[in-house]
This record gives C-alpha cells, structure tokens and sequence, in this order.
C-alpha cells in the first residue's frame, strides 16, 4: 500500500480522500491555491503546499507544478478527486510516466478510448451494449445529417466529440433546422473543446437518467454497484442524485449492471468509473461513461456498505476486489442534496459570500460530506458547492421522510443556498412519486420563468 497520496483537488472530494487514505495508513499531501489557503482540505492533511494564484487554470490545473510537488512531497501516488485535472487523459499518462508516482485512476488509454464519446459508443457496441440510434464517425454534411433524420425520424441530437456535461447538444426537430445546427454545434465544439467533430443520435425526449457505478481492479475482477438516478436536473447539472432507482425494476437492474460490467471490461477498464444511460419506455441506451469517482458516489457507498474511493486506492495499489457480484446487495434508499452557495430564486445563480452561520443537522441516516466551517469565506474562484448531504433511510418514503428534518435543521446564513429548493421538491408530488424525468426540472422552472 502506498505510503503517501498527494489529492490534487480541494474541498469535499480532497477531504473525502484524505479520510480513505488516512484509514489505510497513508499520509495525506494537499495542493491549494492561494484562495484556499485556510482551506478545510488544507488543514485535513499531513503536508500541504501552495500550487499558484486563484485561477484553476494557474493551480489546481497546473499539471507540470502538481507533478513537482509530488516528487518533492516524495509521494508515491496522486489521487485527482473528480472534476480539474481527474479525466485529463494526458494528465494520467504524464503521473503514469512519472517514476514512482502512481496514478490512483483508469489507464489513461482507457480514459483516452472512453472519454472520446463515438470511440465509447464504439467500444459499447462491440461489446453487446445498447447505444442510442446515432453514428459511430463525426459527421459534418448538412445531406448525411438529413438522412439521419429520415432514418431516425426527428428529433435528433448533433453532439460535440469533446461534449459532456451540460454542452455540446443541438436537439433537430426538423429537417429545415439542420444547416444551422450542423453550423452551430460545430462552432461550439471548436470553441469550448478544441474539437469541432460532432456526431448525431436519435434524440430521446423524456429519458430518465441512470447511472452504473463500477469498480474493476487489476487482476480481471469487474464488479457493478448498482445504479443511480440522477434525473433531477437543472439545465443538465445535477441537484439531487439518489439510489436505487425509483423507476427500475429487478430485470432492468440486472440489465443494466451487467451491460454496464460487460461494456467496461470490453474496453479495458480498471478503477472506479461510471457508466451513463438514458431509460426511456423500459429500454436503456449507453450514453457516455464517466472515467472518474463522481460527486454522487455517496448515495452508492450508503446502499452498498462499499467505500468507493478506499476501493480506488486498494485497487491502485494492485489489490485485488475480495468480493463477487453476487455479494453487492442494495440496502435500503440514499437520496444526496448538493447544498450550495446559489441562490435558487435566481436560477440557482452563485451567491459568495461569508458563512455566518452553519449548523448542519446530525442524526441517525444523516452524512455531511464538506470542508467548511462557520465563519469561513465561501468563494467564487470554483463551484458553489459548500456540502453534500447524504439521507439514508429503509425504502424511499423514509428517506425522504427524514430528508425533510434534516434539511429543516441544516441552518445556514450570510450566503443563498439550495436547501429551500430541496425543501421544495420534497413536496414536489412528481420527485415524490419517482417518475420525473431529465426535463421535469426545466420544463417546469421554464415554464414559470
Ligand atoms: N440522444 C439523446 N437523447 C436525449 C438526451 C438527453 C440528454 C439530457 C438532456 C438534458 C438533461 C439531461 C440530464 C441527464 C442526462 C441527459 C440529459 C443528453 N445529455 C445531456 C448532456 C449530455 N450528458 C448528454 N443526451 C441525450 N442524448
Ligand atoms: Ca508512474
């Protein structure tokens, strides 16, 4: 095992890994920047050095710095937490090649294969996964998309290559709107990913999205932890993520996991990621996979009693998974609240500011993942999240039940945040009833816009 992990990230996700190394007996190295240098992380870990000024693009971001910090921290291993430099394939290949230095994530071939959405799409397909109808290659002739659309039938979606997250999706309802937004979706890949190649798929209208967690270790072993549903969202970013699925029964459970399994051990896979699709009418189609530990993986550890990123460093460390697939049970219902400094009134826009007071709730079903303190500066250098609050409770209605108390009680004041608007969706007879879907969130805050 290793004897000391640099985490090259900063808040929740530093601190949440600093907490899986020190139960391993490893010593913990921070980075931050000089916005965070009272940071929680900072203060969490055994040795903590200052990477550069604000601007992620000057610190955390800052391969070649975070590198010569981990050779003079004498560190044997960099954890990337999720977001920054965590699905930089480039990165992985740079701390791959550094001597002595292991990279506590996928291959970065892997990353490289699976991070390009038609090489997943490809690799998916070979391997017996449903993919949505689209194309394999880039296209970038206004006649071939219009055949698409024949094919498919409209709407479609042009996608950008580099695309992920919220960007890079043009939805075609029609064949006159192809030109444009062929047009259009390649100037934004240009633009935001440094890749003007798109590709088309059928475009689904209402789909829930479902989440595979998977953990593949060195040695062959290639297990699914059950999925996860994160179809509430607000113009593509998540707000509340929950497992298991309200909308899956057993079979698709089942489905799902073993596609999910099959697809990651076809493409070479090791280490924590996750597997994305979208479920329509009792189908599921392979979207895109994440090559990372993802902020929502709490809800997984809750239901499965499995430490996700202890896995990640056993498995980095050469360790083999010392349990089957038949092993994983799901227990129990896990919903997270990403409490952040937004201001929901406002469309969830950023709201800085001082943390007056924070006094988050505590009791049985209740897990606080952060890295703040009362008093504390919250920022507007990176995202505006300030905590995750995790609700376990025996099936759904009791999780949600306990949500309500916990989030009653979790008092914060000096900045906006999102607990209202959870509060709110509590009452939301649709999120009650489990059966929203990826557009519920703005079709309905749209709609009242
Ligand atoms: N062919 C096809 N059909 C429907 C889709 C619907 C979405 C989508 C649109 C809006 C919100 C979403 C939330 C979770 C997952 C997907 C979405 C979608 N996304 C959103 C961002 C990127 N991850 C892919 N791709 C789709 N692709
Ligand atoms: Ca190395």
């Amino acid at each position: 095992m290793f004897g000391k992990v640099l985490v090259a990230n900063r808040g929740e996700i530093a601190v949440r890994v600093m907490a899986a190394c020190e139960e391993l007996g490893i010593e913990t190295v921070a980075v931050y920047s000089d916005a965070d240098r009272n940071g929680g992380h900072v203060e969490y870990a055994d040795e903590a050095y200052n990477v550069g000024p604000p601007p992620a693009s000057e610190s955390y971001l800052d391969q070649a710095e975070i590198v010569d910090v981990a050779q003079r921290a004498d560190a044997d291993a960099i954890h990337p937490g999720y977001g920054f430099l965590a699905e930089n394939a480039a990165f992985a290949a740079r701390v791959e090649a550094a001597d002595g230095i292991t990279w506590v994530g996928p291959p970065s071939d892997a990353m490289e294969t699976l991070g390009e959405k038609t090489k997943a799409r490809t690799v998916m397909q070979e391997a017996g996964v449903p993919v949505v109808p689209g194309t394999t290659d880039p296209v970038d002739d206004p006649e071939e998309v219009r055949q698409l659309g024949e094919e498919y039938g409209y709407p479609i979606a042009i996608k950008a290559e580099g695309g992920g997250g919220g960007r890079g999706m043009k939805i075609v309802r029609s064949e006159a709107e192809v030109e444009d937004a062929l047009e259009s979706a390649k100037r934004e890949g240009e633009a935001y990913f440094d890749n003007d190649s798109v590709y088309v798929e059928k475009y689904l209208e209402a789909p829930k999205h479902i989440e595979v967690q998977v953990l593949a270790d060195e040695h062959g072993n290639v297990r699914h932890l059950g999925e996860r549903d994160c179809s509430l969202q607000r113009r593509q970013q998540k707000v509340i993520e929950e497992a298991p699925s309200p909308a899956l029964d057993a079979e698709l459970r089942e489905e799902i996991g073993e596609a999910a399994r099959q697809g990651v051990r076809e493409a070479g896979y090791t280490n924590a990621g996750t597997v994305e699709f979208l479920v329509e009418d009792g189908e599921f189609y392979f979207m895109e996979v994440n090559t990372r530990i993802q902020v929502e993986h709490t809800v997984t550890e809750e239901v499965t009693g499995i430490d996700i990123v202890r896995w990640q460093l056993r498995v980095a460390a050469d360790e083999e998974l010392d349990f089957a697939q038949d092993d994983v049970e799901i227990e129990g219902h896990a919903v997270e609240y990403r409490i952040n400094a937004e201001n929901p009134a406002e469309d969830f826009a950023p709201t800085p500011g001082p943390l007056e007071t924070y006094e988050p709730p505590s009791s049985i079903g209740v897990r606080l993942d952060h890295a703040v303190a009362q008093g504390d500066e919250i920022g507007g250098d990176y995202d505006s999240m300030i905590a995750k609050l995790i609700v376990t409770g025996e099936d759904r209605d009791h999780c949600l039940d306990r949500s309500k108390r916990a989030l009653d009680h979790f008092t914060v004041e000096g900045v906006h945040t999102t607990i209202p608007f959870h509060l709110l969706m509590l009452d939301d007879e649709r999120f009650v009833g489990g059966d929203h879907t990826t557009k519920y969130l703005d079709e309905e805050l749209d709609d009242e816009a």
